[in-house]
């Protein structure tokens, strides 16, 4: 009998962390909202969440890496919307967020999920934040609950 793992969409008890950068934040506060909501939606008690704000997504890998540290929280979650400007600068904002939330979640063994709008247009980032394309925190939300899931399941 093959054995499936995967992690089941159920909040209930789970111990949420929620970094949001404010850099845009009249996205990433949509992108919080999202968040916020599917992790109610999903059974996660509010007060099971925590929520830090950093300057930019350039900053949300320290404290992803903190929080994820600390062994406080199921899964992290981390919120940035980048926007293409007219310089390189998007690249290396974009790339190093990235790297170091992924690095974060290998080192620590917790699941930290990439909420971040990596778009090349203001435009491209509302349609993400709640409108025609969806909101990348809620899917962000369920992603973390799902990881969080399947992480108790292999380590029972
Ligand atoms: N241009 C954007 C930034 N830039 C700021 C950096 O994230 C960082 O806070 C700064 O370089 C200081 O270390 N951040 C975003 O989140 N989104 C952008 O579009
Ligand atoms: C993604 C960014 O850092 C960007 O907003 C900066 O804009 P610019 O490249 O025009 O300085």
């Amino acid at each position: 009998m093959t054995n499936i793992f995967e992690g089941n969409l159920v909040g209930t008890g789970l111990k949420v962390g929620i970094v949001v950068g404010r850099f845009n934040e009249f996205i990433t506060g949509k992108l919080l909202d999202g968040a916020l909501d599917a992790l109610k939606r999903h059974g996660v008690n509010e007060s099971e969440v925590d929520i830090a704000w950093v300057p930019g997504a350039f900053e949300l890998p320290l404290i992803a890496q903190k929080m994820a540290f600390s062994k406080k929280y199921d899964a992290v979650i981390t919120l940035g919307t980048v926007i293409r400007g007219a310089t390189p600068h998007f690249d290396y904002v974009c790339n190093e967020a990235a790297k170091g939330i992924n690095a974060t979640a290998l080192a620590s063994g917790i699941p930290v999920i990439f909420g971040v709008l990596t778009t090349d247009s203001i435009e491209q980032a509302i349609e993400r934040a709640g409108t025609k394309a969806g909101n990348k925190g809620w899917d962000s939300a369920t992603a973390a609950i799902e990881m969080a899931n399947l992480c108790r399941t292999i380590e029972q």
